[in-house]
């Protein structure tokens, strides 16, 4: 049985041209004029582009007493829907758990999943264990980032010293560390501070977060990756501050790159100011909504090259969950969905508004990951031979953001109100239509695990550098290197 999508333009990360794309086996066989096949898909207007790539995604998470509701089979509908084929989501083993049997849990969660995903491992705490296991990890089960919680003191914080040594680690293994850099010293100080000051509502959330811990933060890592001989990946990348020094490290050739999210690029800060709680609630994360400003930096990082990757750091809570903060804004789960939305909302206010070229959007929704997490080809492109998943987008059609009719399973949605203009007409994974005019056809534990090979291009070129410029004793004639 094959597949072909009739009469669109493929727009890649780098290219747009008119041609058809036949799909066989779950693959692209062929890509060019007249061609035909048993299925026919009508792309008659519309754009063919590599779908989606979400590389940050918290399904089923344990998290701050509860769990987000969003697991592998609402989370990978909504993806589908939204036009995004496949998620990065994170293993996360509890502090002295290890990091196999973490993995284990969430093997046995991704088995609902309606599209492709990989894991990243959380390092958590860190020992001898955690130091073997990631070669397991990484040889064995193809997960080659490792994420580094700098915030959450008490919970799922690593310190300076476990950051080093796990950095080392992923050094010698050829994988990347990744980062939520927040000064969680910092940022325990200012809430407990706020609270006794009687500060205890959501807008205190983003109080306790500002600009300065995400920049101390984010430096600290980029250094600390640099002493390690690593590349380095921030995720959720908010502000100018964090921004900047990224965009300074990349100027000095330093290999980083920056995440920012769909939400941090077109909500902002007022959010929390609205006298509604469950409103201000709904809207807690880490880091907070910032203010236009910081929005019109990670614009310009996209446009630039500065930033890379655009996520959702999808982690829905429900409104009764968020409710467990009433009175204490440090117990509001902190997380927001965004799953179904990145790709119209990036589209109608990135591609919409001219601050990004289709091909960009591509660039940023999936090949840059795609290239970053060493999957490129497979994902992330339209080249024959690469796995069939596309998305056909329709850049005319629109539709205002609901909770009603959402896939995802919670209450409300924090785009709700918010018209977008640029939808997936169809969405296939491995060549499986899986959303066809606003309509998903689900079908659960039809994504696969995708294991990832280690030393992409960038941790060799980089491993290689650090070789060559490495400090080396010097040889004096007469004075023995030990000591007599
Ligand atoms: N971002 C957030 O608030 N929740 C999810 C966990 C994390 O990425 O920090
Ligand atoms: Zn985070
Ligand atoms: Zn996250």
């Amino acid at each position: 049985m094959t597949t072909v999508i009739k009469n669109g333009t493929i727009v890649t990360a780098d290219l747009s041209y008119e041609a058809d794309v036949l799909i066989e086996g779950g693959k692209i066989a062929a890509i060019g004029p007249g061609l035909s096949g048993d299925e026919v898909l009508d792309a008659t207007g519309c754009y063919v582009m590599p779908g989606g790539i979400d590389p940050h995604t918290h399904l089923e998470m344990p998290f701050m007493g509860t769990y987000s509701s969003d697991d592998f089979e609402s989370g990978t509908r909504a993806a589908l829907a939204g036009g995004t084929t496949m998620v990065v989501d994170f293993a996360l083993p509890s502090p002295g758990q290890g990091l196999l049997d973490a993995l284990k849990m969430w093997d046995n969660k991704s088995t609902r999943a309606h599209c492709d995903y990989s894991f990243h491992m959380a390092i958590t705490w860190w020992d001898r264990q955690v130091f073997d296991e990631m070669e397991t990890v990484v040889k064995e089960r193809g997960i080659t980032t490792f994420k580094h919680f700098m915030a959450y003191k008490g919970s799922l914080m690593v310190n300076d010293d476990e950051m080093f040594a796990s950095f080392r680690r992923c050094a010698e293994l050829g994988a990347i560390p990744l980062v939520h850099a927040e000064n969680g010293d910092v940022v325990a100080e200012l809430s407990a501070k706020l609270l006794s000051e009687g500060n205890t509502g959501p807008e205190a959330h983003a109080y306790s977060r500002p600009p300065q811990v995400e920049g101390e933060a984010t430096n600290r890592a980029i250094m600390i990756a640099d002493m390690a001989g690593v590349p380095l990946y921030v995720v959720h990348v908010s502000c100018e501050e964090s921004h900047e020094a990224i965009r300074r490290a990349r100027m000095q050739g330093k290999r980083v790159w920056g995440e920012p999210l769909i939400q941090h690029l077109t909500l902002d800060e007022s959010e929390y100011f609205n006298a509604d709680w469950d409103h201000a609630a709904r809207r807690v994360m880490s880091p907070p909504f910032r203010n236009r400003q910081h929005q019109d930096s990670l614009w310009a990082g996209l446009a630039s090259g500065s930033l890379s990757c655009v996520a959702t750091d999808h982690c829905a809570f429900s409104t009764d969950q968020k409710r467990y903060g009433i009175g204490d804004f440090t117990k509001i789960p902190n997380g927001t969905g965004g799953l179904e939305d990145r790709l119209p909302m990036l589209w109608t206010h990135g591609v919409g508004t001219g601050r990004i070229t289709p091909n960009e959007f591509v660039a940023v929704t999936s090949t840059n990951i795609a290239k970053i997490l060493n999957l490129y080809p497979r994902k992330g492109a339209v080249l024959v031979g690469s796995d069939a998943d596309l998305v056909v987008w329709d850049p005319e059609k629109t539709k205002t953001i609901s909770a009603k009719g959402q896939q995802s399973a919670i209450d409300y949605n924090v785009f709700e109100g918010k018209q977008v203009r640029g939808l997936p007409r169809y969405t296939l994974s491995r060549g499986r239509v899986a959303l066809a005019d606003g309509e998903v056809t689900p079908q659960e534990g039809w994504g696969e695990f995708v294991k990832r090979p280690p030393n992409g291009a960038v941790n060799k070129a980089l491993s290689s550098w650090k070789a060559l410029t490495a400090p080396r004793a010097i040889e004096r004639a007469g004075i023995p290197a030990s000591g007599v």
